[in-house]
């Protein structure tokens, strides 16, 4: 399949880890254009990627693709800049936490087809869990290029709009869970009396294996915690204080507060 040429809008984080993840997958060069608010940051992007950093008018007149990576609160105004400047056919990709495709559809000519994705920071290290949704007038060919786009960098799967919350709640935000369980685990090693390069080394090493099994083994995470829990052993003492704190009740009650931060972002968007 030929590479469209898309332009990333917003290139703050995760802006950035689109453009690098589609050059490393091959993507051409002259077909990948960011934009940036500040001179400065234009300017590394350039030196860092070797890619045209533009303005949003010139980058939606080029670009066959464009994938909205600034803040949900700051779309409204980047479309209203846009406007005139969308030709006829060009995709829209959202990347925006909580937006439904219909907030883009309305601000866009008509038939204008919108998809809607969620990936996550591990694209950096091409381990990304990417949900993509259809939204108004994407096609199966739509749907294509956005996998084409987030493919190389990880897993990803289609899922139908209404669950994007859901999938944000667990997949967009959940790398931020992982890295404050592994901190506080790094905190307690150094409470327990180890150097702090020992106990970031151990728990590191620990949280990676432990994924690599979950991924590698295929077996439910309840099957692989009772191998590690010896009766009357010292992980059985750990996971009863885990639990004592109501570590299961702390995440789903988390995962719902992430799933209704995203509708209010909806309903604050303008
Ligand atoms: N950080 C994360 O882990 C994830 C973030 N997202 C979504 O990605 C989007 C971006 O998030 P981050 O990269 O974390 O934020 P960020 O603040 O790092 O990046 C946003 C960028 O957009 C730029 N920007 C804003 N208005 C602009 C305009 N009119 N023209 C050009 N550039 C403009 C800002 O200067 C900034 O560099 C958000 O909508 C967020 O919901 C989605 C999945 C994960
Ligand atoms: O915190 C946020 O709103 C963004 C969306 C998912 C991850 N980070």
């Amino acid at each position: 399949m030929s590479k469209p040429t898309v332009a990333v809008l917003g290139t703050g984080k995760i802006g950035e880890l689109v453009v690098a993840g589609l050059l490393r997958s091959g993507w051409p060069q002259e077909n990948v254009l960011a934009t940036a608010r500040r001179p400065v940051r234009a300017a590394e992007l350039t030196d860092r990627y070797g890619v045209d950093v533009v303005d949003n008018a010139t980058a939606a007149g080029r670009a066959d693709v464009l994938a909205i990576a600034v803040k949900p609160q700051d779309a409204g105004a980047l479309l209203d800049g846009l406007a005139g400047r969308i030709g006829a056919g060009t995709l829209v990709v959202s990347l925006c936490a909580g937006l439904p495709t219909g907030f883009f559809a309305s601000r866009l000519p008509e038939g204008t087809p919108v998809i809607r994705v969620m990936t996550n920071t591990p694209a950096i290290v091409d381990q990304a869990m990417t949900a993509i949704s259809a939204g108004p007038h994407a096609t199966g060919e739509h749907l294509d290029i956005a996998e084409q786009m987030f493919k190389p960098l990880g897993v990803t799967v289609r899922v139908p709009e209404y669950q994007q919350d859901a999938v944000t709640a667990i997949s967009g935000s959940g790398p931020a869970y992982f890295y404050l369980f592994v901190e506080a685990m790094i905190e307690a090693g150094v409470l327990l009396g180890l150097p702090r390069a020992v106990a970031h080394e151990l728990a590191v090493q620990t949280a990676a294996g432990s994924a690599a099994m979950l991924r590698e083994s295929g077996e439910h995470p309840v099957k692989l915690r009772e191998a590690v829990t010896s009766p009357a052993g010292t992980t059985a003492a750990a996971l009863r204080e885990l639990e004592r704190h109501g570590i299961r009740s702390a995440v789903l009650g988390a995962l719902e507060a992430a799933r209704d931060r995203a509708g209010e972002i909806a309903a604050q968007a303008r």
